[in-house]
């Protein structure tokens, strides 16, 4: 645990030691007041819950079985043997030009998904990395005067320290510059030799350096412009391997019309159009291209980089030194249960990444789903073009957690959407800092000045028909399976949800009044509102934490929860009753502050549009 995090919390929960109960109309045995004191110190002497995660463990996480964050995968909700495993993937970023908002999207996305599987209990593994041969690595690099290598490891490193300060939490990064990833490649591209789905021809067409790979006339904008990267294609002649992809033509066919394999279905009917009109077999070398991975048979050719590339999803998953067979890779989670991609690239991944396997023998993915582009006047933010917001400048003046939170929840993922600047301090303004931060805040400082900071009673006893308890219950459900289905926006709304009503619930209480010139009972009665009110903003913590994890620790500590005990959270504590009688809450503090500076992009500021597919 991050020494700041645990001064913070022994700062923040020390004031309330040893003080006495200041709420006389409630019933409460001293026994049971010094029970939640000697928790609270479990909580506050944090060395000693170091040594004893056990002990700092809340009593359901005590039950099933959790100890601590090492122990976090296999507890929690019960998951059959065959989906213990979650294993998602972002794109291997090329690395012709440091990272963009654009790139920060997808693996925003991806890693919300993957801590909603972390809640869930399952095993997961989350592979992002970098694309690091080709033509355009190799201009990019001449073009600053460095060697291809050293340009692509200052580029890698603005990656993995972007994703850092997005709070990305990644269980492999490959390099397709790696020796393991070269090892990976050989290997397959043997396999596939073998199969017999390699030939040499002569090849002439349109090339899109930006897209590395050929156009069809259909696939080009007049005067044979390439439709992404705005640029004429150039003509080309080569005499390259080829890859067999039309001899699975059925297969692949098959397997778009499966629901489900390609998502959403707007994608999923564009590429059944493209493969109905006939599988073409793609070249896998180039000639002219000396920065790649030399064809084992033929060093005079290297491997294109799209063959390579998406063979690094398999070398992410193997150690130095262990073979790309289908044991191996099968013990280590393959194949993916989803690969994240933009639309840019559905193609490479739903139609050549199936074949390339059918071929070499080994699982196809589960599912490919397709997001669609940030943009900016309408057009695809992208590095090539470069017109891309700087993700840096909008972490460093508002934070990873407000970051995150605009794109996911504004954007329908799988929708297109232009960035606005003033939408997105309107939205985090709105959501974490008034729905969410303010709600917290008011309540515990009425916990404060007329409960001593401590809870009353437990939450699991306000009454089942209480409306915040129902509105938690129903919306618990909702954001479950909007998560499941990758439904980001849905499952953040449902959170939101939980907090609008959280505050129109105090108003309709109005606590205040009741502690102010109430009956014992009323007084009880507003006592008991203040513990619905938390319990629900603990269950909106625990709803956003996939997207907003930052934010939610924040309220978990505020919560009086100790690091252990949010770490051995599951996605089954959104489940009403988890906070308990006798809780001592630290002084309150603001979690989220409020947006005040002057914005920090150019950015256009028309509303925000979602250009449906
Ligand atoms: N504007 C964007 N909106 C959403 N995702 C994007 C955007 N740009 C890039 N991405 C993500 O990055 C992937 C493409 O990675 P790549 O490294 O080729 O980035 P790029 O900026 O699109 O590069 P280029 O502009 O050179 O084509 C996309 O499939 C998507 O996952
Ligand atoms: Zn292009």
């Amino acid at each position: 645990m991050p020494l700041k995090v645990l001064t913070m919390l022994q700062h923040r929960l020390s004031p309330s030691m040893g003080r006495t109960l200041q709420c006389p109309w409630i019933s409460i045995s001293r026994q049971s007041h010094a029970h939640s004191v000697s928790h609270c110190q479990s909580s506050i002497f944090a060395s000693n819950v170091l040594r004893d995660a056990a002990r700092s463990a809340w009593p359901w996480q005590q039950q099933r079985g959790c100890k601590s964050a090492a122990s976090s995968s296999d507890n929690g909700n019960s998951v059959s043997a065959d989906n213990r495993t979650f294993f998602a993937t972002t794109p291997l970023y090329y690395v012709n030009a440091e990272p963009h908002m654009g790139s920060a999207y997808t693996t925003m996305a991806a890693d919300a998904i993957a801590r909603f599987q972390r809640l869930l209990g399952r095993r997961v593994t989350l592979v992002t990395g970098t694309d690091e041969h080709g033509e355009k690595i190799a201009e990019a690099a001449a073009a600053k005067g460095q060697q291809p290598q050293e340009h692509c490891d200052g580029v890698v490193s603005a990656f993995k320290g972007l994703w850092e300060e997005l709070d990305i939490r990644y269980d492999s990064f490959i390099r397709t510059t790696e020796p393991k990833h070269e090892a990976v490649v050989k290997s397959i591209l043997s396999r596939v030799w073998e199969t017999g789905d390699i030939y040499k021809a002569k090849y002439e067409g349109w090339y899109c350096v930006g897209c590395e790979a050929y156009k069809d006339d259909s696939e080009m904008e007049g005067d044979h412009a390439c439709p992404t990267h705005k640029k004429r294609c150039v003509e080309r002649e080569e005499e390259n391997y080829f890859f067999a992809l039309s001899k699975y033509q059925n297969q692949i066919q098959a397997l778009i019309e499966e629901e489900g394999f390609v998502q959403p279905e707007a994608r999923r009917n564009e590429m059944l159009g493209w493969v109905r009109a006939g599988l073409r077999d793609f070249s896998i070398s180039r000639a002219a291209v000396a920065w790649g991975i030399p064809i084992p048979l033929d060093p005079s050719q290297t491997v294109y980089v799209w063959f390579d590339a998406l063979l690094g999803y398999m070398s992410a998953l193997l150690p130095e030194g262990v073979e790309a067979q289908p044991k191996e890779l099968q013990a280590r989670g393959w194949p993916a249960n989803v690969h994240f991609v933009g639309k840019d690239i559905l193609r490479f991944h739903a139609v050549y990444w199936p074949g390339m396997l059918m071929s070499a023998g080994l699982p196809i993915p589960k599912k490919i789903f397709a997001h669609g582009f940030l943009t900016k006047d309408g057009m695809k933010m992208g590095k090539s073009l470069g017109n891309v917001l700087d993700p840096r400048s909008l972490l460093k003046a508002y934070g990873a957690d407000a970051v995150r939170f605009y794109f996911l929840k504004e954007i329908v993922f799988g929708q297109d959407g232009d960035f606005s600047e003033l939408r997105f301090r309107d939205i985090v303004n709105a959501y974490l800092a008034n729905s969410i931060g303010n709600l917290l805040n008011r309540t515990q400082g009425l916990l404060k000045k007329n409960c001593s900071s401590m809870l009353p009673v437990a939450a699991s006893s306000i009454p089942a028909d209480n409306p915040l308890r129902v509105l938690a219950a129903e919306q618990a459900d909702r954001a479950e399976a909007a998560y499941q289905d990758f439904r980001l926006h849905d499952a953040l709304e449902a959170g939101l949800a939980i907090s609008n009503r959280g505050n129109l619930y105090m108003e309709e209480v109005a606590p205040w009044t009741a502690f102010k010139k109430g009956s014992d009972a009323e007084k009880h009665a507003a006592a008991a509102a203040l513990v619905a009110v938390l319990e629900a903003v603990r269950i909106v913590a625990l709803i956003m934490s996939p997207v907003t994890p930052g934010l939610s620790s924040r309220i978990y500590a505020g919560l009086g929860m100790s690091p252990e005990q949010f770490d051995c959270l599951r996605w089954s504590d959104v489940q009403w009753g988890g906070l308990p009688e006798g809780q001592s809450m630290p002084k309150p503090q603001p979690v989220f502050a409020r947006i005040e500076a002057d914005p920090v992009t150019d950015v256009s500021v028309s509303a925000v549009s979602m250009a449906a597919q």
